[in-house]
This record gives structure tokens, sequence and C-alpha cells, in this order.
């Protein structure tokens, strides 16, 4: 568990905009955060006497947003839910939340996420707190919970079975299942005297294909949740690497309850590549203690093609199969993760030998014989799909690399590595077969940004109705942009113009 930071001056969300930013405390969290932060009476009471300042000159937090990416599994998927490695990278596809916050009388929650069609509001005053702060059951926002209490499960439960009544009932339990992970994680994390706000999300990456969409949005979240609280420091350039990754395990932590909430078991790899960015080696053998990450700093540039079989598919009922498979095989499923483990290892050993290189034929060969092996493993896992199996078909069809599913499987996306030198000819003829079979592509950079924050909400670059002063991002701008073009070229962190002026990230490469 991190030991809380004492507060220093420099804690808090650093802005040019807010006047009186530097402060560890709470505006609107529990009085247990304060307590927690503060290194006796005098600091506590320094504290408020800041609090009383920033209340009387800034009653409402600017509108802000936060910023998280997609990732795909390179290697080790479903092995590391039973405690082997995986290799994990960060992708360009990201999902993008507007914060707003309401005057003070206003004691809405609302949660708006136009691509599943859903939205709903709560009154804040009605929400279970009493059972949620009861000292038995109060969480701090450094705590590591690695498990989703039932107690507090069945008390929000009211209040998530009133969502989308209208809806179908598949469609309603998406709903549902969304309303009651931020339910829990906002009543984990706040208290009554929240302010009324609105978190409205919208992605660019395609939901339930095994890149980690329901992940960026329990980074995203969580990120929003403890700005708001404010017990995150930065980001800003200047930020000690050390100092940064301790707000990127806070933010972590909690990406991971919402997670759980979610999927039941994760390893917690998604939202921890989804926080950090760029690409880990990523493990967790005991769940009640942190997982073991490791950057790969130099991660390869890999030629990737990225192909989405568009069957849907859940990551729950993947991850439930191989557990299923597990307890009725436990030594050969047990030999067969342990061989999953192998090859990732090996890959991780192979991409950081001195001497790979991402462009040569012998190094690419390598890694993509271990794709092709671990292909065969998780096949042997039951959590394949006949149109994965096709796309790796038609890549084999033209000899033209090694391809493997990524993420859950029973549909979703492969990946496949382009060996070097492959004729533009040849990868047309398999773009034109896999259009006409009705599969998507992707193009995306491995290796970006984790999570990043726009405070205030405006953007000083990118757009033609740019002026100076910046962009406001409103509410009404973020809804309407359209598709996922529109919304990268509003919000984008890159905005196809390249790094944007605005967003900041914790960065702890060193
Ligand atoms: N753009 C989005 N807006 C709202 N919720 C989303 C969005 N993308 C994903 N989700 C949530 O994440 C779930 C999909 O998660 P999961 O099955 O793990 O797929 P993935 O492989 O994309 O992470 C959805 O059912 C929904 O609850
Ligand atoms: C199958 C698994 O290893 C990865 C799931 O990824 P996704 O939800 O399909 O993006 C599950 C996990 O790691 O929690």
């Amino acid at each position: 568990m991190t030991t809380p930071r004492a507060t220093n001056g420099h804690n808090g969300f650093h802005s040019e905009s807010e006047p009186d930013s530097p402060s560890t405390t709470s505006t609107s969290g529990s009085e247990a955060s304060i307590n927690d932060l503060t290194n006796g009476t005098s600091s506590l009471r320094l504290n408020r006497r800041r609090n009383m300042v920033r209340k009387k000159s800034s009653p409402m937090m600017p509108a802000f947003m936060v910023s998280a990416p997609g990732k795909v599994i390179v290697f080790g998927e479903h092995a590391v839910v039973h405690g082997k490695a995986a290799i994990a990278a960060a992708i360009s596809l990201r999902s993008y939340l507007l914060v707003t916050t309401s005057s003070k009388s206003k004691r809405l929650v609302t949660l708006t996420f136009p691509d599943i069609d859903f939205n709903h509001a709560w009154n804040i005053d009605e929400l279970p707190w009493s059972i949620f702060s009861h000292p038995d059951k109060k969480k701090s926002y450094y705590d590591l919970v690695t498990a989703i209490d039932a107690e507090l499960v069945a008390a929000i439960q009211p209040y998530v079975a009133d969502v989308s009544p209208d809806k179908p009932s598949d469609i309603r339990k998406i709903h549902q299942n969304s309303a009651g992970s931020f339910l829990y994680m906002f009543l984990s994390l706040g208290s009554q005297s929240f302010p009324g706000c609105q978190y409205t999300l919208r992605s660019t990456i395609p939901i339930g294909a095994g890149l980690g969409s329901s992940a960026t949005i329990a980074v995203c979240l969580s990120a929003a949740l403890l700005l708001q609280l404010r017990t995150l420091s930065g980001p800003h350039p200047d930020q000690p690497h050390e100092e940064a990754r301790i707000q990127l395990e806070r933010i972590n932590r909690w990406a991971f309850v919402y997670e759980m909430f979610i999927h039941g078991n994760p390893s917690g790899v998604d939202n921890t590549v989804s926080t950090q960015g760029k690409a880990v080696v990523f493990q967790r053998t005991d769940y009640d203690r942190p997982p073991a990450v490791r950057p790969l700093w130099d991660f390869p540039t890999l030629p990737l093609l990225l192909v989405d079989t568009k069957v849907a598919k859940s990551t729950k009922n993947e991850v439930d199969k191989v557990a299923r498979l597990k307890h009725a095989h436990p030594k050969l499923v047990g030999s067969i993760l342990d061989a999953v483990d192998k090859v990732t290892q090996t890959s991780a050993d192979l991409m950081e030998e001195d001497d790979f290189d991402a462009e040569s034929e012998d190094s690419l060969r390598r890694v993509g014989e271990l794709m092709t092996i671990n292909h065969g493993l998780l096949v042997s896992l039951g959590v394949s799909h006949p149109r994965l199996e096709r796309v790796r078909e038609l890549v084999d069809h033209q000899g033209i690399g090694w391809t493997k599913l990524t993420g859950a499987g029973g549909g979703g996306c492969s990946i496949t590595l382009l060996k070097p030198g492959v004729s533009r000819e040849k990868l047309d003829t398999l773009e034109e077969q896999l259009d006409r079979e009705g599969f998507g592509k992707f193009e995306t950079a491995l290796g970006g940004d984790g999570v990043g924050v726009l405070w205030p909400a405006v953007l000083k670059n990118g757009m033609d109705e740019d002026h100076e002063g910046g962009m406001e991002i409103d509410l009404e701008k973020f809804l309407s942009a359209e598709g996922n073009e529109g919304v990268e070229r509003l919000v984008g962190v890159h905005g196809g113009v390249g790094e944007r002026e605005g967003w900041k990230f914790w960065r702890v490469e060193s």
C-alpha cells in the first residue's frame, strides 16, 4: 500500500486558471481524506483556511477532461488472470471524458454515455452514503481494494434497478452494469457534500472488441473523481517521476475496482496499461498485493495490423470459460498456462535484447513464431472464434505475417505482425479480402501516452474556430462532434495535428 503523502503545498491540481489550486485537501471530499493527508492540526487548520478562501473565490470547478488509451495484449491474455505474465501496449484509440460541475443548488449526478445510448441522473442526497461511510466500509483514495463488497453492491441495487426501464434486456443489463460500477466508485470515494456534476464519455475504441474499452472508462472515471477530490498532484511537466508514479498508482487502484465490478475477475492488465501508457510486462501473482509492472521503455515499433472480426464478445464469459476448463482439467490447463507464461517471458527477453531490430527479418520472425504459439495455446483453451481463424487463414494464405487473437477472444480483434518487405500488392489483396468479408481494420500506433488531463477544458490549437485564448470544449460541442474523427478533431490528444496544447500527462519514464 502506498503511504499517504503529507501535504507539501504543491499537491492538488495545478492550473493557471485555478486561483488557489495548490492543496491536497478535498473541497468536496470526505473529512477522512483531509485527516489522512495532513500532518497534524496546524496543517489541517491551514488547509481549512485555504478551503474557505477557495470556496469564496472559486465556487465551481471549471469543466475539465480526462482521456485514457485502449490497449492490445501482445502476449499472455487469459494466462494473466491466473497469475502468469502478459505484455500489453497502449494504442492511439482513446476514450474522452468531459466533467462539468453544476451550481451548488443542483444536486444531480449524471452519467451520459452516448456511445451506448445511456443517460441517467441520481439525486446525490438520496444515495446510500451512510453505509458507504460506515467505519467498517469506508475506503480512502489511496486504499488498495481487492474485492467488491457484496453488502455495498446490495445497497446500490435500488439505484441501479430503475435504470433504462424501456430498453431491451441485454442493453439494459449493460446500462445497469455501467451505472452500478460508477455508483460503487462514486460512493466509495465521494461524500454527500460532492457537487452536482455530469460525466459525459465518448470513445473512439470499438466496444467489446478486445481493445480494453471498459478499462479506459474505468481509468477516466477514477482519474476524474480523484481530481475532483483534489487527491492528485499534477500532472505538470516538471513533476518528479516518483511523484507522477504515485498519482498513476492511485488512479489505477480505483480503475481496478471499476473493472472488478464490470468483469468479476479481471487481472488488472487493461487498466494498468491504460493508466500508464507505453508498454508493460504485467503479472499479478497475489491478488491482495499490487501487481508487478515492468515498463518496456524501448518497446519496438512493431509493424502490426489490427483486424476487428466485428463479432461481439463478453470478456466475463471468455474468462469464465477458461476457469471452467481449468477446473475440469487442472493439470493440463495448468501446463498450457505455464507454456503461455514461457512464451511471454521469452518474448519480453527477446524484445529487450540489445540487437533486437524491429526492421530485421530475423528479429520479427522470432517474435512472430512466439505469437503463433501463443495463439495456438489460446485456441486450445477454447477462446478463439471461426472469424478469428478466418483472419489467420487469409494472412497465412498470403504468407505475409503471424497472427494471434488479442484480448479475451470469442470474437473481437486479432493482431498480425507483418513480415518486413511485404509487397504492397499482397497487402492490398489481403485488405480487399478482409473488406469483402466484413472485417474492420485499424491503424493504430503502439506505446502511446497513458491517462491525460485537460484542465480546464480549453484547447489552444488544432481546430478551425480556434482563436486567441483557446477553444472551450462545452457539452454541446462534445456531444455533437461527428463520429470518431469528429471526437479526435475536437478534443483528441493529438487531433491529427501533432501534440495538442493543453493535454498533460503524468510521465514516469526515466
Ligand atoms: N464508449 C463506451 N461508452 C460506455 N460504455 C462503454 C464504452 N465502451 C465500453 N463500455 C463498457 O465496457 C463494456 C465492454 O467491455 P469488455 O467486454 O471488457 O470489452 P473490451 O474488450 O472492449 O474492454 C461495455 O459493455 C460497456 O459497459
Ligand atoms: C482475457 C483478459 O486477459 C484480457 C481481456 O481483455 P479485453 O476485455 O478483451 O479487452 C482478461 C484480463 O486480463 O482481465
